[in-house]
C-alpha cells in the first residue's frame, strides 16, 4: 500500500514540471489552488494563536496575521519595493486607500500595513471558512454593497468609532478587484468617513499586476510590485460638500502614480 502512494507521489512529482510547462492553464491553477490553500491552513492555525494571545476580535491581531501573510510573497516569488511609509505616520486615525486588483492584494497589503489598520471588507467574506473567522478576529469591518443605505450607517459608525478606538482604516474605494492597469471609478464612502471623522485621506498605489498576473490568460509567474504610499490629504475643515472634489483629486494623484510605477504613459 505504502509503495503505491510513494510511486503515485514521486510520479506526480516527475509529472508536474511537465504539466506546469505543458499547460499554463494548470500552472496558474497550481499556484493559485496553492494561495488558497494557504490562505486556509494559515487562518485555521493563526485563529488559535490569535484567540490565545489576544482574546477575541481585536485589531492587535492584525500584528499576527500580517507577519504570517508576509511569508507568502516567498512561495510565489513575489517582491515589492515600497517608498513611502513615512507618510503613515501621521498622529491618530487617518482613513489609507488603495488600489485594488486580485485575491494577491492581502499580500500587498499585509506588506506595508501600519499598526492599529483595519479593512473594510464585503461582507461575504465573513463566510469565507477560516479565512472569514481569521478576518473577523483582526477587526475588519464587512459592509453589505448592495444596500447603500446599511452600508452607510456602518461607515458612520467608523467614522464615529474610529477616533476614540485610534484605529485606521483601509478601504479600497473601487469597491471591487480591478487588474485591467487602469482605476475604476471611485466610490465616494471612504471619502465621507474620513471628513465626517476630519482624519486624513492617505492613498497607496500598487503598480499594475498585468505583467505577472492575469486570470484570464493564465498568466501568474513571479514579479515585482512596486509600492508607494503618498502624502496624507487633509480633511481638517472640509465638509460633506467636498468630498466629491476630495474624491476626485485623490482619483487623480492615485492613477498618475499607478501609471508611474507600471510605466505606462500617463494620459
Ligand atoms: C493568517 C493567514 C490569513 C490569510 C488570509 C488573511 C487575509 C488578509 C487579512 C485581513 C485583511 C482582509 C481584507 C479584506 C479586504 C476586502 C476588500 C473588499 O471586500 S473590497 C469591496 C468592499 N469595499 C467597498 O466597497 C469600499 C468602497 N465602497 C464605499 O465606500 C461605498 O461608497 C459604499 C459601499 C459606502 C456605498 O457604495 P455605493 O455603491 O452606493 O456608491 P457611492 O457612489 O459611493 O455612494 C452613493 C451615494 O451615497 C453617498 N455616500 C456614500 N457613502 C456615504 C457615507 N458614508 N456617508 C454619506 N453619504 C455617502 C455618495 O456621496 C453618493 O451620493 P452622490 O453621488 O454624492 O449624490
Ligand atoms: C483548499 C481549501 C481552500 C478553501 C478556500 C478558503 C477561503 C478562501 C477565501 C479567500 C478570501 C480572503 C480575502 C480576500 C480579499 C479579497 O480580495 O476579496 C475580494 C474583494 O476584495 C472584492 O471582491 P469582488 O467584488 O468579487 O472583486
Amino acid at each position: 500500500m505504502e509503495l503505491g502512494w510513494l510511486l503515485w507521489g514521486a510520479a506526480v512529482l516527475l509529472l508536474l514540471p511537465v504539466l506546469m510547462e505543458l499547460s499554463p492553464a494548470v500552472n496558474f491553477a497550481l499556484r493559485i489552488g496553492f494561495y488558497y490553500l494557504l490562505f486556509f491552513v494559515c487562518s485555521a492555525l493563526t485563529a488559535p494563536v490569535c484567540l490565545l494571545v489576544n482574546g477575541g476580535r481585536t485589531v492587535k491581531n492584525m500584528r499576527i496575521i500580517k507577519t504570517v501573510v508576509k511569508t507568502f510573497k516567498y512561495f510565489f516569488g513575489l517582491r515589492f519595493e515600497v517608498k513611502g511609509l513615512e507618510n503613515f505616520e501621521v498622529e491618530g486615525p487617518a482613513i489609507i486607500v488603495s488600489n485594488h486588483q486580485s485575491i494577491l492584494d492581502m499580500m500587498g497589503l499585509m506588506e506595508v500595513l501600519p499598526d492599529n489598520c483595519v479593512q473594510v471588507g464585503k461582507k461575504e467574506l465573513m463566510y469565507a471558512g477560516t479565512v472569514g473567522l481569521i478576518i473577523y478576529l483582526g477587526g475588519v469591518i464587512f459592509i453589505n454593497r448592495k444596500s447603500t443605505s446599511s452600508a452607510k450607517m456602518v461607515m458612520a459608525e467608523v467614522a464615529k468609532t474610529m477616533a476614540t478606538d485610534n484605529v485606521k482604516v483601509w478601504v479600497y474605494p473601487e469597491g471591487t478587484r480591478n487588474c485591467t492597469g487602469d482605476l475604476l471609478p471611485f466610490k465616494k464612502g471612504a471619502f465621507h468617513v474620513a471628513v465626517q471623522a476630519q482624519v486624513p485621506v492617505i492613498p497607496v498605489v500598487y503598480s499594475s499586476f498585468t505583467t505577472f498576473y492575469n486570470p484570464k490568460k493564465n498568466l501568474f509567474t513571479s514579479g515585482k510590485i512596486k509600492v508607494e504610499v503618498l502624502p496624507p490629504i487633509e480633511t481638517k475643515g472640509l465638509t460633506s460638500d467636498d468630498v466629491s472634489e476630495l474624491t476626485d483629486r485623490c482619483y487623480r494623484t492615485m492613477r498618475a502614480t499607478l501609471f508611474r510605477l507600471s510605466g505606462r504613459p500617463g494620459e
